[in-house]
Order: C-alpha cells, then structure tokens, then sequence
C-alpha cells in the first residue's frame, strides 16, 4: 500500500493512544464510524510478524534502529503482535530476531528511565513487567535468534524464550551487566537467570555484570547452541521443527509447570516492584550513574 493512502481508524483508537498502537501495530484498522488519516503517520513498524515457510511457525523480527532498545512503543507493539500469535490457533512456534545488523537488543531503553518523570518511570516499567511476563508465559514454543549484541534486557527478553541460537561471533556479547551502570538486575531477571544458569554462576554473572562472549555463553547455559552468523535464523527454525513433534498439551502444561512459580514472584507483588522501580530509579545518584553511561555511549563516536 501506498504511504499515503488513507485508511479509516476507529474513533475508539484516536481516543486511547495505547488503542491507536494497536491498531497501527497490527494493521487492524477496520473500516468503521473514524476520521480519516494518512498511514504516514503510523509508518514505521518496530515489530515485524511474517510466517514462516514451515506451518505453524512465525519470525517476530525487531525493528527499532538503530539498536532495538525496548521503548514504550517496542515493548507495546512486541506484547500486542504476541498476544495475536498466540489467539491465532494456527501459531504454535515463533522465532524471535532482530532486523537491526549486529544487534538482538541494546536492552532497555536508557531515555526512558532516564530523566524523566515518576509517572513515565511507573509506565515504562509496567511496559517491562508485561513483556517478561507474556513471554515467559507463552504457549508459544519462543526460540530466540540472537543475531547480535544481547546486554541487559536484551538478555532477559532472550532467557524467556525456550531455546536460544546465538551467532558465534566474538564481537558480540550476552549477559546482564547491569550493575556495570550502577543499577541492579530486579528480583525476577535474577530468577529467570538462576533458572536457565542455575545459582552459583547466576550469582557471579550479576555481581560482575559479566557479558558473555559467545563460546563462553554457550559453557555457561546461556545460550543452547552457536552457528555461523549466516545460519542463526535457519538453525532457530530447525530447532523449532523439532521442538513441533512434541504433543503442544503436553509441552505446554510441563512450560507452566517449571516456569508459574517464578512468574508468580512477580504477579504477586508487581505494584511493589513498580514503586521500587519508580524510587530506586529517581534517586539523583542512579540518575548521574545512568546519564554518565549514556553520555560515553554518545560519545564512542565523537
Ligand atoms: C529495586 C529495583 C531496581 C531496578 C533497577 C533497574 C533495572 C534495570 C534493568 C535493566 C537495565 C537495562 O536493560 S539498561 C540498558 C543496558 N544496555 C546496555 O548496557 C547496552 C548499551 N549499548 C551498547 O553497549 C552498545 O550500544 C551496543 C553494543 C548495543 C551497540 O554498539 P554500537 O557500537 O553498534 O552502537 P552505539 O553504542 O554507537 O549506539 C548507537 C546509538 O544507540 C544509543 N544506545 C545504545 N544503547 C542504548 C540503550 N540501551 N538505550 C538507549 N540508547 C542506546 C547510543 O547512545 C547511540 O546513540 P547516538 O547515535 O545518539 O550516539
């Protein structure tokens, strides 16, 4: 469709901004009682859903240059495009990448948590909690594609996944570094750390804030298997082929079973865990430690 073609939105969406995401995400933009705009204005798509040649199978590719951070509007459009995977019966495996060269995810997105106000802190967080939370807990069988760099978030949103096929190129790092910015990995990106590395290594890798390179991620359990740069997509959909043979009923109750209890640790106190955020986040010397990392980021260039 041409840019500037114009489509009708719902009244309903142009009311609630989050409705609007969601219609622009999806392309769900039905034909009903709206004002007119143009779909330059809902361009650019950050999450890219396209099924794949094996029935049954879906790439989520990332699209957020230029180093798919996970802003408000990636986390919405990854949870949304999740949640019609998962509605769609058709789906039952998805592969997860990023479009970004060299880059699976910056992890969160610095100018979101810093700077801001406590409502934006409260909001973005709870963006944050939903997506580990929808991903840990899919149905969907989730292997992740990791193409690139992993820090941080970008880490935890590949340990929600069931399997992870990393590139095996030494550029390229995965890990939870967060206490190199000087903040702390919450209580459930520990969990789901311990939970894929087990205790004694989870406990070294965030003290650290160790980030892998591949050969010693993959000694490590953080990663399942390394390819060729050029065969990490390919081996994520073979992967998945095998993991299809599996009776969904079965896989899916046994996905539960392991993984509800530390999903629970959250649920049970996730306003709790949004205040800490909020205050933990305001403190002026979080702020300086985050807006100093920022600026050496900015600066590698110059
Ligand atoms: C009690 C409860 C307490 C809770 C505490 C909070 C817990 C928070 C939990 C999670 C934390 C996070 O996820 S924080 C994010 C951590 N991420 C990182 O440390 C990665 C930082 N980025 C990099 O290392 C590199 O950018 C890269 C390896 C990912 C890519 O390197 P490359 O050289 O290709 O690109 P550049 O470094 O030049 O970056 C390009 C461009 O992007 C900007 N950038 C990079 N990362 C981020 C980010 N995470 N958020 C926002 N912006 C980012 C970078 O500044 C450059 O911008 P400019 O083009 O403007 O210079």
């Amino acid at each position: 469709m041409a840019l500037t073609a114009v489509v009708r939105i719902p009244t309903r969406a142009l009311l609630r901004p989050w409705a609007r995401l969601r219609d622009s995400a999806l392309g769900w933009m039905e034909p009903v009682g709206g004002v007119e705009v143009s779909t330059q204005r809902f361009g650019s798509q950050r999450v890219l859903v396209e099924p794949a040649s094996a029935a049954g199978v879906a790439v989520m590719t990332f699209k957020n240059p230029p180093v798919n951070s996970l802003s408000l509007e990636l986390l919405t459009e990854l949870v949304i495009n999740l949640e019609k995977l998962e509605n769609d019966k058709t789906f039952r495996g998805v592969v997860l990448t990023s479009d970004c060269p060299g880059i699976f995810s910056a992890g969160l997105d610095l100018t979101e948590i810093c700077g801001r106000n406590p409502a934006h802190y409260a909001e973005y967080w709870k963006a944050v909690q939903e997506m580990w939370l929808r991903l840990y807990l899919s149905n969907l069988m989730l292997v992740a594609a990791i193409n690139g760099a992993c820090p941080a978030g970008g880490c935890l949103m590949s340990l929600t996944c069931d399997y992870r096929v990393m590139a095996d190129n030494p550029k390229y790092a995965i890990g939870l570094n967060e206490t190199l910015l000087g903040i702390v990995a919450p209580f459930w990106f520990k969990d789901t750390l311990v939970n894929t590395i087990g205790h004694r290594a989870s406990e070294r890798a965030l003290q650290l804030g160790l980030l892998f390179p591949p050969t010693e991620a993959l000694q490590v359990g953080m990663v399942d298997r390394l390819v060729p740069e050029d065969q990490v997509q390919s081996t994520a959909l073979s992967v998945l082929a095998q993991w299809m043979a599996i009776p969904d009923h079965a896989r899916q109750l046994t996905k539960n079973m392991m993984r509800k209890p530390t999903a629970d640790g959250l649920l049970k106190k996730r306003d709790e865990d949004i205040q800490n955020f909020v205050s933990f986040i305001s403190r002026d010397s979080i702020q300086k430690s985050l807006q100093m990392y920022l600026a050496k980021l900015r600066q590698k260039k110059g």
